[in-house]
């Protein structure tokens, strides 16, 4: 069984478990639910910010432990100040340390768009998305077949989330694209060996429609890489171990949209 197939096996269980716990009237009860979304697609397009999504990520299956005891008042709000163009957090627990719980608190300090990080199979997995303040979700083609991306994407939408649709190759990006995704998210980490390669960006970048919002995810390590994914035509990047592995994951990202500030202030001189 690959990791992908264990988690999701957990997910399905799990959201079974939640919508005994707490029926979808009750999560539409929460007062996220009268909350304008904060568009994803928007800022990452905006001028202003790095178009870099800082993720909080407390472990991985691929690292383990990364930071376990973090505050996600101070991090969540050291990443926007630090000019992220939004947040990402992982609400799974059992193989990212997340929960819901950190997502409502990067949500009441902080106004910009959150992407909730989790395996999304089920509609149910939306509402909670929108009950607990996320403005955007993520979709896993490798997960979903076309007719649940479709589905799923479609669903959110009606919710006025947006969607990012993860792919790690062509044969996904065909099969999960349709009108309802709002952004793609090419992931350089492949899931059943973990290995990180940013050639899996750079390979798929042109086959991206260009009316889609291109996000590259995983393994991102340094400002120079952004400049280079930029000039691909990406939007987004999506960067969670390479802060989180530090002991002040917010100053680590501080520091790396100064010198991203700096090479792209360079790279405008020259031109
Ligand atoms: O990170 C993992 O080990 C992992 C394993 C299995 C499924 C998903 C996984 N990661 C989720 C992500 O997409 C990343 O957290 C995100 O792209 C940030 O990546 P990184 O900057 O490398 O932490």
């Amino acid at each position: 069984m690959s990791v992908l197939e264990e988690i999701l096996a957990k997910k399905k269980a799990e959201v079974q478990e939640r919508k005994a716990l707490y029926s979808q009237k009750l999560l539409e009860q929460s007062i996220f639910f009268e909350n304008r979304i904060v568009s994803l697609k928007k800022y990452l397009l905006r001028e202003d910010k790095s178009g870099i999504i800082a993720e909080i990520k407390r472990k991985s299956p691929s690292k383990g432990v990364i930071n376990q005891n973090v505050s996600i008042e101070r991090i969540s709000i050291g990443y926007m100040q630090a000019g992220a163009s939004a947040l990402s957090v992982l609400t799974d627990q059992t193989f990212f340390g997340g929960s819901n719980e950190d997502l409502k608190v990067a949500r009441k300090f902080n106004f910009c768009p959150i992407l909730r990080k989790d395996f999304i199979i089920d509609e149910y997995q939306i509402v909670e998305a929108k009950a607990i303040g996320a403005d955007a979700i993520l979709l896993i083609a490798a997960a979903l077949t076309e007719r649940e991306m479709k589905d799923l994407a479609a669903f959110a939408k009606s919710l006025g989330l947006e969607t990012l649709m993860e792919v790690h190759n062509e044969e996904e990006l065909e099969k999960g694209l349709n009108e309802n995704i709002d952004l793609v998210g090419v992931n350089n980490r492949d899931l059943s060996t973990f290995e990180v390669s940013l050639n899996t960006s750079f390979e798929l970048a042109s086959k991206i429609p260009g009316s889609f919002i291109k996000v590259s995810e995983s393994g991102i390590s340094s400002p120079s890489q952004i400049v280079e994914l930029k000039e691909a035509g990406f939007d987004g990047f999506l960067i969670g171990q390479n802060f989180m592995e530090q002991s002040r994951p917010e100053r680590a990202c501080a520091e790396f949209i100064e010198e991203l500030s700096r090479l792209d202030r360079r790279a405008y001189a020259k031109s």
